[in-house]
C-alpha cells in the first residue's frame, strides 16, 4: 500500500499553519496531521520536509488548455478585437493534433507550477485531453466549449458531444476527472440555446459554467437587446443556478451580486486576463462579503500569459488594495483559500483543498531556502507576495508523486515542449 509521511514541515492550507508538522498518507488519502511525528511504523517511508512549505494543490477553475500554443499571438488588444481579428482565425488553424500538443505543454507548465486540478473548455481533441489528464495524475473539470451561431442541427450536435464528454469524465473509473457544460457566452449563445444546455446539463445532473460579465460592452448591448443585464436576466431564468459557475463576473452591480450570493453561484476570478484584455476588475472584495464562493482561473495563455497560479493569487491581492486604496481589502490567507479549498469544491472536488484527516492527499512542496523567501515571517504573505511557481519541487496528488525535486514523473517534459514547437510550426504553415 502507498504509505508516506512528510515531516519536519511548515503546513498552510487556507483555515491554519502549523509551523513544524507532519502529515501522513496512506492510499490516497490524508490519515494524519499534527506537529509532532511519533515514528513507530518502521516501513514508512519519511519525506524531509525541512525548509519546505507544504500546502494544498492549486485550483484553476478557469482556463482553455490547447491555447498556450497562442500565447502571445495578440498581445494588447480588448477582448472583442481579440477574439475576433487574432483568436477566432487562429483557432480555425488548429486541429486535433495541435490541440493535443497544447494541452500537454499546459498540463507541463500548470503542474510544475504546482496546480493539481484545473478546468479545462475546449472544443478540439476532447478524448484526447481526457486520457492525458489521467496519464499526468492531475483532476480536472472537462468540458466541450460551444459557440451556438451555426444551425438548429449544428447547435444540437455540439450539446450532444458536450453531454457525451462530460459524462463520460463523470464516469472515468480514476475519479479525478468531471465534466460540465459550458457554452461560451451571452454574446456567442441565444437564450434558447442558454436554456437548453442548462436543461440538458440538469437532466445528467452536470455542473454549468458560462463566461459572463467579462465587459462593460458585454453588458451594455446585452442590455439593449434583451432589457436585462445578462447575470441578472439569466438568474431569472434560472440558467445560473445553485452550483454554476459564472466565470470572469467583472460587470455586476450590488443587486447581482445579492443574488449570486443567495442563488448559491460560484465565481471564477481571473484577474490578471481580465487586466491585460482591459476588461476591468471584479468587485471581489464585495463578492467576499458576500460569502460567494469565488476561485481563482488564468484563462488561457493567449490572454495572460502564464498558467501560474501565484501570479494569479498575487494579482487578486493586490489589484483591489490600489483600486479602493484600502490595504485592507484583501488578506493573503483568504486568497490561499480561494486558490486551493474553494477552487477544489468549485470543480466538484469536496475532499480536496485542505490539509486535513480525511481529505485527499494533494499537496505541494515549495522551497522557501531562497533569498525572495528569507526570513519566514508569514506563511500566507510567503505565499501570496513573495513566491511564484518556480519555488515549487514536489507534487503529490491522490498520494502519487507527480513531481519530485522539480522532475516531473508522468509527463516526458523533453518531448512535449518539442512537440509542441513542431505543432507551432504546423499552425503556422495552416494559416
Ligand atoms: N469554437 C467552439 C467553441 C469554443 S469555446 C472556447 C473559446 O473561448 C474563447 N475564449 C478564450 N478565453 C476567452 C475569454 O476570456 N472570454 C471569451 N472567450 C474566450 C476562445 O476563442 C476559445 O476557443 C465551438 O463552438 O465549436
Ligand atoms: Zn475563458
Amino acid at each position: 500500500m502507498n504509505q508516506f509521511v512528510v515531516q519536519n514541515v511548515t503546513i498552510i492550507d487556507g483555515k491554519r499553519i502549523i509551523p513544524d508538522g507532519f502529515v501522513q498518507v496512506k492510499d490516497k488519502w490524508i490519515v494524519a496531521v499534527g506537529s509532532e511525528w511519533m515514528d513507530n511504523h518502521e516501513e514508512c517511508e519519511c519525506i524531509d520536509g525541512q525548509g519546505k512549505i507544504l500546502m494544498p494543490g492549486l485550483v484553476n477553475t478557469h482556463g482553455h488548455t490547447p491555447m498556450t500554443l497562442l500565447r502571445g499571438i495578440s498581445d494588447d488588444l480588448p477582448l472583442e478585437r481579440w477574439l475576433k481579428e487574432k483568436i477566432w482565425p487562429a483557432e480555425a488553424a488548429l486541429d486535433e493534433e495541435t490541440a493535443a500538443a497544447g494541452t500537454a505543454l499546459a498540463l507541463v507548465e500548470m503542474l510544475r507550477a504546482g496546480t493539481t486540478c484545473f478546468a479545462d473548455m475546449y472544443h478540439l481533441n476532447r478524448e484526447g485531453t481526457a486520457l492525458l489528464t489521467e496519464e499526468s495524475g492531475m483532476k480536472a473539470s472537462l468540458s466541450r466549449g460551444m459557440i451556438a451561431f451555426g444551425s438548429k442541427e449544428a447547435q444540437r450536435e455540439k450539446l450532444n458531444e458536450a453531454v457525451t464528454y462530460a459524462k463520460a469524465c463523470d464516469a472515468s473509473s480514476s475519479g479525478r476527472l468531471r465534466g460540465a457544460i459550458f457554452p461560451h457566452s451571452p454574446y456567442t449563445c441565444s437564450l434558447h440555446f442558454l436554456q437548453e444546455a442548462k436543461a440538458a446539463a440538469d437532466v445528467s445532473s452536470l455542473p454549468f459554467q458560462i463566461h459572463i460579465a467579462e465587459t462593460r460592452k458585454e453588458v451594455r448591448e446585452y442590455e439593449k437587446e434583451q432589457g436585462k443585464r445578462p447575470i441578472a436576466h439569466l438568474m431569472e431564468k434560472g440558467i445560473l443556478s445553485n452550483g454554476s459557475l459564472a466565470v470572469h463576473s467583472v460587470h455586476v452591480n450590488k443587486a447581482e451580486i445579492s443574488a449570486l450570493s443567495h442563488a448559491g453561484v460560484h465565481v471564477s476570478h481571473n484577474p490578471q486576463s481580465n487586466l491585460k484584455l482591459g476588461s476591468g476588475i471584479a468587485p471581489l472584495p464585495q463578492m467576499l462579503n458576500e460569502n460567494i464562493p469565488v476561485s481563482l482561473g488564468t484563462d488561457s495563455a493567449a490572454s495572460n500569459n502564464t498558467l501560474d497560479l501565484f501570479v494569479e493569487m498575487r494579482q487578486a491581492a493586490m489589484i483591489h488594495k490600489g483600486n479602493e486604496e484600502r490595504a485592507e481589502v484583501t488578506n493573503a490567507q483568504e486568497i490561499v483559500n480561494m486558490a486551493t479549498y474553494t477552487g477544489a469544491q468549485t470543480l466538484g472536488f469536496p475532499r480536496a483543498g485542505l490539509i486535513k484527516e480525511g481529505y485527499e492527499a494533494d499537496f505541494i512542496l515549495i522551497d522557501t531556502r531562497q533569498p525572495h523567501l528569507t526570513p519566514q515571517l508569514n506563511g500566507y504573505g510567503a505565499l501570496v507576495y513573495a513566491a511564484s511557481g518556480r519555488d515549487v519541487t514536489d507534487v503529490f496528488v491522490a498520494g502519487c508523486a507527480l513531481m519530485r525535486d522539480r522532475r516531473l514523473l508522468t509527463l516526458d517534459e523533453e518531448k512535449i515542449r518539442k512537440e509542441a514547437a513542431l505543432a507551432h510550426e504546423k499552425w503556422k504553415a495552416a494559416q
